[in-house]
């Protein structure tokens, strides 16, 4: 087929690598110049396992390329994803502007007809709005023209995209009539030749099963972060309690792990919006408030607990902080949850030593050069002489680490573990103060 895709981020990207791997002829459109300019010369912006390989390739075989040329675009193509940001507006509601102007200009260049899909994740009812604003320009040019609008949000994980693209659990669509239904098979048969993966639904149902999904994953690690403060308190430990509850096949083990809070470009961002479309329609959100304030207190957490081991003082106390990035395998920073540590440890009068393994540029980008914030080349180096080590995101890397060489090369030995990667026992054991999450350290 012939696609286009507007906004080459990083649903953007992974939707038309992906795509045009399995053979359509794709053109991704961005509004950002320096972006598509730099894909064209073959820089990826953004690190996602696989990617690079999965554009370089396509572009050569001449199936990708990218464009800033909106009109081209959509002349060119039968179907078109939008796949552009839905940042949070000042209220928490999700921010349209950029997908009603993508709508808008395809109502201005539309000749024949067009499949238009959604794939950002949008409110309940913002088809209906991609809907009017195409027939809008339509009207305007006095053009009759028919065109379909599809929801088709999309499920990848950072770090883990283009597994979750080409081998999905489910592909939700929205659909209004059975020739877009048959036209959505066609495009996805290519990741759904061994069981059926296509879900069709309302377009109201789909839009509602992002935000639901995101928020019921965002519920179950706010949980299991309530419980692992109870934890603390009661003398119990969350690592137990996770594997006891997880072996409950109706719980399971995914999204019950306890740490620092989530961060990410989506579940800060979607569980706020779902609680916006709930005032919207006069009704309370109570659980998911909590989920978000539980959240919100739990990137507190490890402050708190390095701000009761050092009394109160931390002015010129010295961190070495191991991952930046949200979460593993990504470069991405937003709402990560080493940023308010960092900057609550920077407001006390302290210096972070940090090390990650891809996401060093991007925290270069957010915070320039300051004095007390030092970029090491090794996970090693940003022990040297720091008052203690600070463990923010799961990188395979520190998972088995060289506990003599921390030892030696700390000031003090003190460990704040994050992501309650160690054993707990092990550390006491060898001399270190050890503070996980929810792990009997009644600090
Ligand atoms: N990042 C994820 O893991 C993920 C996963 C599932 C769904 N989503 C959703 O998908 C959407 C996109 O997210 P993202 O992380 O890829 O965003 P992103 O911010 O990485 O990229 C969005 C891109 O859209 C471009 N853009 C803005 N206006 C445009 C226009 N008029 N025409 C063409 N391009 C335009 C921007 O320049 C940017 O490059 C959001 O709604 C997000 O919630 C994200
Ligand atoms: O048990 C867990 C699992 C995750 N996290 C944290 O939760 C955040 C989000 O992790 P994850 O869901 O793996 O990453 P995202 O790439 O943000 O993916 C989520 O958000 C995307 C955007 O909507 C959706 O497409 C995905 O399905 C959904 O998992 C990260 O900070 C993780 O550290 C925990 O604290 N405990």
């Amino acid at each position: 087929m012939r696609i286009s895709i507007f906004g080459s981020g990083y649903v953007g990207l992974v939707t038309g690598a992906c795509l045009a791997e399995v053979g359509n002829h794709v053109i991704c459109v961005d509004v950002d110049a320096q972006k598509v300019a730099r894909l064209n010369q073959g820089h990826v912006p953004i690190h996602e396992p696989g990617l690079d390989d999965l554009i370089k390739n396509n572009m050569a075989e001449k199936r990708l390329e990218f464009t800033t040329d909106a009109i081209k675009a959509i002349a060119f193509s039968e179907v078109i994803f939008i796949a552009v940001g839905t940042p949070p507006d000042e209220d928490g509601s999700a921010d349209l502007r950029y997908v009603l102007a993508v709508a808008q200009s395809i109502g201005q260049h539309l000749t024949e007809y067009k499949a238009i899909i959604d794939k950002s994740t949008v409110p309940v009812g913002t088809a209906d709005k991609v809907r009017a604003t195409v027939q809008a320009e339509l009207n305007k040019r006095g053009v009759q023209q028919r065109f379909d609008v599809i929801s088709n949000p999309e499920f990848l994980k950072e770090g883990a995209a283009i597994g979750d693209f080409m081998r999905p659990d489910r592909i939700i669509i929205g659909a209004d009539n059975a020739d877009v239904e048959e036209l959505m098979h066609e495009l996805y048969a290519p990741f759904n030749r061994n069981h059926d993966r296509l879900l069709i639904m309302d377009i109201r149902s789909a839009e509602l099963t992002k935000y639901a999904a995101n928020a019921m994953l965002a519920t179950k690690i706010s949980f299991m972060n309530e419980m692992a403060n109870l934890a603390e308190r009661v003398g119990a430990d969350i690592e137990q309690v996770r594997l006891g509850i997880g072996s409950d096949p109706r719980i399971g083990f995914g999204f019950i792990y306890a740490g620092c809070g989530y961060g990410g470009s989506c579940f800060p961002k979607d569980v706020n919006a779902l609680e916006r479309t709930f005032r919207e329609y006069g009704m309370e959100a109570q659980l998911l408030t909590a989920v978000s304030a539980v959240n919100q207190r739990q990137q507190q957490v490890m402050f708190a607990k390095i701000h009761n081991h050092f009394k109160g003082d931390l002015q010129g106390k010295r961190f070495a902080l191991w991952g930046l990035a949200f979460k593993p395998n990504t470069d991405d920073m937003r709402e990560a949850p080493s940023r308010p540590l960092m900057e609550a440890l920077w407001q006390a009068g302290a210096q972070v030593q940090a090390y990650d393994p891809k996401a060093m540029d991007e925290t270069r980008r957010i915070y320039g050069e300051r004095a007390d914030l030092t970029l090491c080349d090794s996970p090693e180096a940003a022990l040297q002489g720091a008052d203690a080590l600070l463990v923010v995101t799961e990188w395979q890397v520190f998972r088995s680490p060289d506990f003599k060489l921390i030892h030696s090369q700390l000031k003090n030995p003190v460990i704040f573990d994050g992501r309650n990667l160690y054993n707990y026992n092990r550390l006491k054991k060898n001399g270190f103060s050890y503070y996980a999450i929810g792990r009997g350290d009644k600090v």
